[in-house]
């Protein structure tokens, strides 16, 4: 009998209700990508594609509590971090993946939902600067993440490059900054940086209200690449064909923004179809 080695990864993260974001949109990727998955609930939202009706954070024990369950028994080869709601949380985590020496921690800063509902407290920003960018393989803000962040207003290329630049002197070893919300209307562009030089990721931008959860969707398909022993830049390579694909064969859920295709990348693999993305 043989036993093939399994790869696993860890989402930290709070559940959405509707299955498109969040810790359900992160084990579906993990799924497709051929990688255990396992998760800390941080918190439960009521949510659909209309929006967010309700948030009810975890105590910080009952999150540390699950990390604890994990380190002591199974561990992980990648962890992603979503929405963590407040700074105490923030710093719990922090000192479990401190603690267990965790790999591969991909941090995607969740802020405020599509809908406009704040999934981090105002307060939390500053511990996730100095607790969790210090732990970060990287970092994956969108463009108004980015410029809470850093404090910066992001207008033109060299805007990222200096917020990208600013990120990485708080410790994350790489930093991606996502051009999804840009106002370009023939590509989706993202940037990254690993310290020393900038590679573009570059998507053909899909018309569509369906981008529920594309952020948690691309972060934990990074996470699930470098579990596998990938290197940032092809994870991130492997990352944009997947959030590629799930956005360009829509699923028409619920009446707002609906969801992206969590099994679209593996159809394609398997009909061997391309996705519009090249890297610069
Ligand atoms: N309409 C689109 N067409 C093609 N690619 C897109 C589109 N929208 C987003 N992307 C890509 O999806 C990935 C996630 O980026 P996005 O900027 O949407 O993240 P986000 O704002 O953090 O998402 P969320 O709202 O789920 O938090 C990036 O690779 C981005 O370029
Ligand atoms: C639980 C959760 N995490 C992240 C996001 C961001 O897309 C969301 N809408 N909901």
């Amino acid at each position: 009998m043989t036993t093939n080695r399994v790869y696993k990864a860890l989402t930290i993260a709070g559940s959405d209700s509707g299955g498109g974001a969040g810790i359900q949109a992160d084990l579906k990727t993990f799924q497709e990508l051929g990688v255990f998955g396992m998760s800390a609930l941080t918190a439960i939202t009521a949510q659909n594609t209309l929006g967010v009706q309700a948030v009810y954070p975890m105590s910080t024990e009952a999150v540390a509590e699950q990390l604890r369950s994990i380190g002591e028994d199974i561990g992980t080869d990648a962890v992603k971090t979503g929405m963590l709601f407040n700074a105490e949380i923030i710093e719990a985590v922090a000192a479990q993946i401190r603690y267990y020496r965790w790999p591969n921690v991909v941090i995607d800063p969740v802020m405020i939902a599509k809908g406009g509902a704040s999934l981090l407290q105002q307060e939390a920003v500053q511990a996730l600067l100095t607790e969790l960018l210090p732990l970060a393989a990287v970092i994956t803000p969108n463009i108004l993440e980015a410029e809470v962040l850093t404090g910066l207003t992001i207008r033109s290329f060299e805007d990222k490059q200096e917020a990208a630049r600013k990120l990485a002197a708080y410790g994350a070893k790489a930093v991606i900054i996502k051009g999804g919300h840009e106002a370009d209307p023939v590509e989706a562009v993202d940037l990254l940086y690993d310290g020393i030089s900038f590679d573009t990721f570059i998507g053909t931008r899909i018309k569509t209200k369906n981008t529920h959860g594309t952020g948690c969707t691309y972060s934990s398909a990074i996470a699930a690449e470098l579990a596998k022993g990938s290197r940032l830049l092809e994870a991130v390579q492997t990352a944009k064909q997947y959030i590629q694909a799930a956005i360009e064969e829509q699923l028409e859920i619920g009446h707002g923004h609906g969801p992206t295709n969590h099994w679209a990348y593996q159809r394609r693999l398997r009909h061997q179809e391309q996705g519009g993305v090249r890297t610069v």
